[in-house]
């Protein structure tokens, strides 16, 4: 696992736009696996910079969605398909035929999961999945004791998430309680990881992930079994490191050509 420290949201952004930007220039058709929250957006944005400077083709871009809530009547403004239509595809002039999502509103749930699951494989697998992370160390939609083999399914959300999510709702009474993740298998299977984090608010989170046990009790430390990982936090949200000195400076000496 790679850990980068950087100094703020709008470095975070620009660093990982950049690996983005790297990787549709290696493969156009790359299949980019996006997050939702208030984390990912400056890498968005950045994204966005470069190709309305013709920096960037994302003319051959596939993206696809991490997680998605339950219930929600297709085409509500919370939902994750919207938010990341919003967010992502629209800044980014790419079309919904290019973006693949599960159908949190399906009759039947299970088949939804088991669809979305075979519609990544034949798209060739995620070349780069972009995380955010949890209060309690969730990435996705995979809450504490997620089993770190699970594949797409139906979630419940702990009570701290819901208040966590509340702000994109009237209130906690309207965010869903349940939800549709790509599991911990699922999510370990894409080639090149992305894990972004910012603010004290995840400093406990961040240290579990990286300097604690692999464990199901902090579902995002099975990025350590990954062999392509890459841990983008600042300075706040790094601040219960105990190696941040040796992640700054292993940083600090790789050579530019390298990458994320
Ligand atoms: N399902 C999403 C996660 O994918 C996201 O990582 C998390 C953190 O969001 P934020 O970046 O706003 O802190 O929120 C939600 O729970």
């Amino acid at each position: 696992m790679e850990v980068v420290i950087v100094a703020d949201a709008a470095a975070q952004g620009e660093l990982v736009a950049s690996a983005v930007a790297e990787l549709i220039a290696r493969k156009p058709d790359a299949l980019f696996g996006v997050a939702t929250g208030s984390t990912p957006l400056p890498v968005y944005q950045a994204l966005a910079t470069k190709v309305g400077a013709g920096q960037v083709d994302v003319s051959r871009l596939k993206v696809c969605q991490l997680d998605e809530y339950v219930g929600l009547p297709a085409g509500h403004p919370e939902s994750y398909r919207e938010v990341l239509k919003r967010e992502v595809l629209a800044p980014l002039g790419i079309g919904d035929e290019a973006f693949l999502g599960p159908d949190g509103s399906a009759e039947d749930l299970p088949a939804a999961c088991a669809a979305y699951e075979q519609r990544l494989a034949d798209a060739g697998g995620v070349d780069l999945q972009l995380l955010g992370i949890g209060t309690d160390g969730h990435i996705g939609f995979n809450e504490p004791v997620s089993s770190l083999a699970s594949r797409t399914r139906i979630k419940t959300l702990t009570e701290r998430t819901r208040v966590d999510n509340a702000r994109f709702f009237n209130g906690l009474d309207e965010v869903p309680r349940h939800v549709i993740t790509q599991g911990i298998g699922t999510i370990l299977q894409a080639r090149h990881l992305v894990l972004l984090a910012t603010g004290a608010g995840k400093a406990e989170a961040v240290a579990a992930t990286v300097e604690g046990p692999v464990s199901s009790m902090v579902p995002a430390s099975a990025l350590q079994m990954h062999p392509h990982a890459t841990v983008v936090v600042d300075e706040a949200a790094a601040q219960q490191l105990k190696l941040a000195d040796y992640y700054k400076a292993t940083y600090a000496s790789k050579p530019a050509w390298q990458g994320i």
